[in-house]
């Protein structure tokens, strides 16, 4: 079967938005190059194995690429999706050069093509994520290991707002806690809030294909006990509060219901947020306040920042 592989060469803020566009215009498959992942300084101490090929990065910015299958509206989806990118200028979201191309592949070029770009890696003290495809043997007693087939949902475990977050529940989770993670893509964060003892995790997302593959990573990984995953919008499906809520969803979506957070956050409790590129951080900031939350800690990776709040006693 032949496919058409739509490149759009873009900016690292607007990466998740032209997923998400590619995925609702039918695209069965998004491949992000990303320049910065090619440059980054790897660290030897965790054990992290890394064999890259410059040839596969763009110099700059970053390239998302979705793949759509040859039909009769192929010209009218990609007007759609060059369409829908341009209007994230209205959201203040910065698309870069925005230079589009189209080019045809043959299914098996595609298929497995994202595989070569991830492999198991140390992501904080305790986690390391591992590609269900990858053998890895672990380096210490302590290190929890989430094994991972994100398939077609965000969340391979290795971009810098989900390393955040995953950092920021290694410091909040207590054993015993209850959890909620709105947008789980993967389930890669509620897998983690799992492994480090929480009783329960409620997990969930607006797209049904995250729904899937947070289901079989749950099932993956042995946690199903405790995550229970749930197909819906924001908070629509949390009918308790949480002794910890996190969300890795974009600054503009976090901003937009922060009281809402804050009502399912039990007083005590905490919020862990990323999403955010880095000019967003203090709007972000300013409207976790305004809702009554105190910020606790501020992390930053890259262009990235997570943010650790608590609801006051
Ligand atoms: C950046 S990904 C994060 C995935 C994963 N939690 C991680 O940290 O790697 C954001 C996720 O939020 C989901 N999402 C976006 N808007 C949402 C909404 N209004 N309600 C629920 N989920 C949403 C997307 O489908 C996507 O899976």
């Amino acid at each position: 079967m032949k496919w058409s592989e739509l490149s759009i060469h873009t900016k690292n803020e607007a990466v998740e938005a032209i997923s998400n566009i590619l995925h609702e215009a039918g695209a069965s498959g998004v491949v992000i190059e990303d320049s910065a992942e090619y440059a980054k300084p790897r660290e030897d101490q965790f054990g992290e194995i890394y064999a890259l090929n410059e040839d596969d990065f763009p110099k700059s910015g970053v390239i998302v690429k979705g793949y759509l299958s040859e039909s009769s509206f192929l010209n009218e989806t990609v007007e759609e999706i060059k369409a829908a990118i341009t209007n994230l200028t209205n959201y203040n979201i910065d698309i870069g050069d925005n230079v589009v191309s189209i080019i045809e592949v043959n299914e098996e070029d595609w298929a497995t093509a994202w595989k070569q770009y991830y492999h198991p890696v140390k992501i904080s003290e305790r986690f390391t994520i591992v590609p269900t495809w990858e053998e890895y043997t672990p380096v210490s007693t302590d290190e929890l290991i989430i094994e991972l087939d994100p398939g077609m949902a965000f969340g391979t475990g290795t971009h810098p707002t989900t390393v955040m977050c995953l950092q920021g529940l290694e410091k909040v989770v207590k054993p015993g806690d209850t959890v909620v993670d709105i947008g789980t893509g993967s389930g890669v964060l509620s897998i983690g809030a799992a492994m480090l003892g929480a009783k329960s995790v409620h997990a969930l997302d607006l797209d049904e294909v995250a729904v899937r593959s947070a289901k079989e990573n749950v099932e993956l990984n042995k946690v199903s006990d405790t995550v229970s995953v749930f197909h819906g919008n924001l908070l629509d499906t949390v009918k308790e509060p949480a002794d910890v809520v996190v969300a890795n969803i974009l600054a503009e979506i976090i901003m937009s219901f922060t009281d809402d957070a804050f009502s399912i956050v039990k007083p005590g409790g905490l919020y862990v947020t990323s999403g955010i590129i880095g000019a967003k951080r203090d709007d972000v900031k300013v409207a976790l306040e305004n809702s009554g939350f105190v910020i606790e800690e501020v992390l930053m990776m890259e262009d990235w920042v997570a943010i650790i709040a608590r609801r006051p006693q």
